[in-house]
């Protein structure tokens, strides 16, 4: 039997889909046909969408990849209806930030990220859970968060997007405190990483395992205002960890307590808590991917 992909495409995802959503599942039939595949794509309609198409066509076991076609919120999507199943997630990276897709080392240019997903064999990973919520990358509060939920509200997506709501959140930002395990901190952000990064090469936690069964929890503790562009310039370089204000551990789960409900994000995805209680777990070996 020939293998089979279903493509769900995000039309909401990047600066690049949009109305050629349609134009985007023509092509990717078509070249699947012609590299020797069977292939449908299916479009999504509304936040949520993507996670009901992949339920369903997994639960039939239809198809033996579903492809997120889009950013970390597709990939999000698409990945937890495939958890502890048979079929495998692909990714074709057409979002803002592409973490996981970055952190994999799958090309960002659709020839060769197809290419790849055509030659790629399936690894498991884990994945992590930020209360109940799934998440496969980063999921966090404070700083992080913040900047999600701003950049949620702008009808443009992409690079230059992000750039100017983090400027924007950084001038307006204030520190949290909240409790650690029971112990008093203060924070500018907290991030559980079970990727290294955050999307376009933010790398919160370079050293991340996708298979370790462990997640990299990233603290930044309060800084001078005038060392952002530092910290800036050692999040993109992979040099985090030598700042005097950042501090990793490496662990399984963790409760943090805050003083009012919190924001937190999880692949990107803004979430206003109604609980002052955050439970962190990770999930082993939970999701086949294409790696
Ligand atoms: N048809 C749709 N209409 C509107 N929003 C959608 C639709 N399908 C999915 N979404 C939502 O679009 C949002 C953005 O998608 P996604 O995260 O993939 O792109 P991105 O934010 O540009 O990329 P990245 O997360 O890599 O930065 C997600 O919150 C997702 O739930």
């Amino acid at each position: 039997m020939r293998e089979s992909f279903l493509f769900v495409i995000n039309p909401n995802s990047g600066t690049t889909l949009g109305r050629e959503a349609g134009q985007m599942a023509t092509l990717l039939e078509k070249k699947a046909k012609e590299a020797g595949y069977e292939a449908e794509c299916v479009i999504t309609e509304a936040k949520g969408h993507a996670t009901e198409l992949a339920a369903v066509a997994s639960a039939h076991k239809q198809f033996d990849t579903i492809v997120a076609v889009g950013g970390d919120g597709t990939v999000n999507e698409v990945a937890r209806a495939l958890l502890h199943s048979g079929t495998a997630l692909g990714i074709l990276p057409l979002g803002s930030g592409n973490g996981l897709a970055r952190h994999l080392g799958i090309p960002l240019t659709l020839p060769a990220a197809l290419d790849h997903l055509w030659k790629s064999v399936s690894v498991t990973i884990d994945s992590a859970t930020l209360n109940f919520q799934p998440f496969f990358c980063v999921a966090g509060l404070g700083f992080d968060a913040y900047v999600s939920q701003l950049f949620g509200k702008q009808s443009q997506r992409g690079w230059d997007t992000y750039v100017k709501v983090s400027m924007k959140a950084y001038l307006d930002y204030l520190p949290q405190r909240l409790k650690i395990e029971g112990q008093d901190a203060e924070i500018f952000s907290l991030s559980f990483a079970n990727a290294g990064q955050f999307g376009n090469n933010a790398w919160v936690a370079p050293h991340a395992d996708l298979a370790d069964g462990l997640l990299e929890v990233c603290t930044v503790t309060p800084f001078p205002k005038w060392f952002g562009t530092a910290l800036a310039f050692q999040l993109f370089t992979k040099n985090l960890r030598t700042s005097t204000y950042v501090a990793y551990q490496s662990l399984t789960s963790l409760v943090v307590e805050t003083k009012h409900p919190a924001l937190v994000h999880y692949d990107g995805e803004p979430w206003q808590l109604e609980t002052n209680r955050i439970e962190v777990n990770i999930v082993p070996q939970s999701l086949r991917v294409r790696g």
